[in-house]
């Protein structure tokens, strides 16, 4: 019997996050292809979250961007530091374990307070944005040697794959709002997302034991308009409900979790959730948690668009809660407007911070 265009993913009782047969979208007739559109837009609502199935990429190509994922990660520590991350502006390269403390704060004391309380996340990253952006190229171990020359051939291919997927998203939520299929296509065809590849090594239960704070990657929103999750097998994604639980996003295989984020919530008058999320302990019982792998791709409307409240999110009862808002503007601009902007992100500089505005 064929499966439901939508099901449930995750089902708590603060927590639904539907799963959604994405080819009912793309392939089904007028009606389901507009009932799908409306579940994913609803999940985008309710949760911020859902999940995606028969989503077009291919298993191999996701597998393969694992693979090399993972090989990148293997490299020694010293090799990697050569392709570090320098910039928020770049916002390109590898970030080294211990760098980094995911957090909504924007304080610079206060997030040094927390990182002295909680530590940092149990992550290293590596950060591939479009290539081609004048000033900003990307950090590619091609220079190195013929398997850094695959990683850069696959990370394209894949940049460009997730690209396709965020139209296609956005198209849904477009017809799902009534707005015509390709509303938001000239805002998003400028690929203008970054890739994260992340690896959060082997730990021990032990670390968690003594730091009831530790986390593999601490509470957060993220910035733009949505993230494409991909995620191994090892769990330990959480979700926060509206009441206030954190919730497990358990891996399903073949499937991509796809979350709503801060531009896109302000973009819809937040009638749709950027919710909080982390990645802690997994929740099997295990003395020793293998590494965990996962691939974030963040996507933004192009860099160049005015972005203002979509047609239909707004009205005399519900008024435009935001100004609208062009990405290009310098970062003081973005300071000095609203912390819903701001995505940022500690970085831990050898005791100093830094915030990432993406
Ligand atoms: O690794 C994960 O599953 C989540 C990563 C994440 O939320 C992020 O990097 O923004
Ligand atoms: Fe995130």
């Amino acid at each position: 019997m064929a499966e439901a265009a939508v099901s449930s993913a995750v089902s708590s009782k603060s927590l639904e996050i539907p799963l959604i047969d994405f080819s009912s979208f793309v392939s089904g007739d007028e009606v389901t292809r507009r009932t799908t559109a409306q579940a994913i837009l609803r999940g985008f609502q309710s949760a911020g979250f859902i999940y995606l199935r028969n989503h077009g990429i291919l298993r191999d190509h996701i597998q393969t961007t694992f693979v090399e994922s993972a090989k990148f990660f293997r490299r020694p520590q010293a090799v990697k530091d050569k392709l570090c991350w320098t910039t928020p502006e770049a916002n390109r390269g590898y970030s080294q374990p211990g760098r980094e403390k995911t957090t909504d704060l924007t304080d610079a004391a206060d997030i040094e307070a927390k990182r002295a309380e909680e530590g940092v996340d149990l992550k290293e990253s590596m950060e591939i944005g479009r290539e081609g952006e004048p000033n900003h190229p990307n950090q590619w171990p091609d220079q190195f040697d013929k398997d850094g020359k695959e990683f850069k051939k696959q990370m394209l291919s894949f940049h460009d794959t997730c690209k396709d997927l965020h139209i296609q998203v956005m198209s849904a939520i477009a017809v799902g709002l009534g707005l015509d299929e390709h509303f938001f296509d000239s805002f998003c065809d400028g690929g203008d997302n970054t890739l994260r590849l992340l690896h959060y090594p082997e730990v021990s239960h032990d670390v968690f034991l003594k730091n009831e704070y530790q986390v593999r990657a601490g509470a957060h929103t993220d910035y733009g308009s949505m993230t494409l999750l991909f995620q191994d097998n090892a769990g330990g994604l959480q979700v926060l409900s509206p009441s206030g639980d954190w919730v497990n996003a358990t891996p399903i295989e073949n499937t991509i979790v796809v979350n709503a984020a801060d531009l896109l919530a302000r973009w819809s008058n937040d009638t749709i959730k950027s919710t909080k999320h982390r990645v802690v302990e997994p929740p099997a019982r295990a003395d020793t948690h293998p590494a965990r792998y996962s691939i974030a791709y963040f996507c933004n409307p192009n860099f160049d668009r005015y972005i203002d409240a979509i047609p239909g999110t707004y009205s005399e009862e519900r008024p435009k809660r935001y100004q609208g808002v062009n990405r290009s503007v310098s970062l003081s601009q973005l300071l000095s407007m609203d912390a819903i902007l701001i995505q940022a992100v500690a970085i831990i500089l050898r005791g100093g911070w830094q915030q990432r505005i993406e």
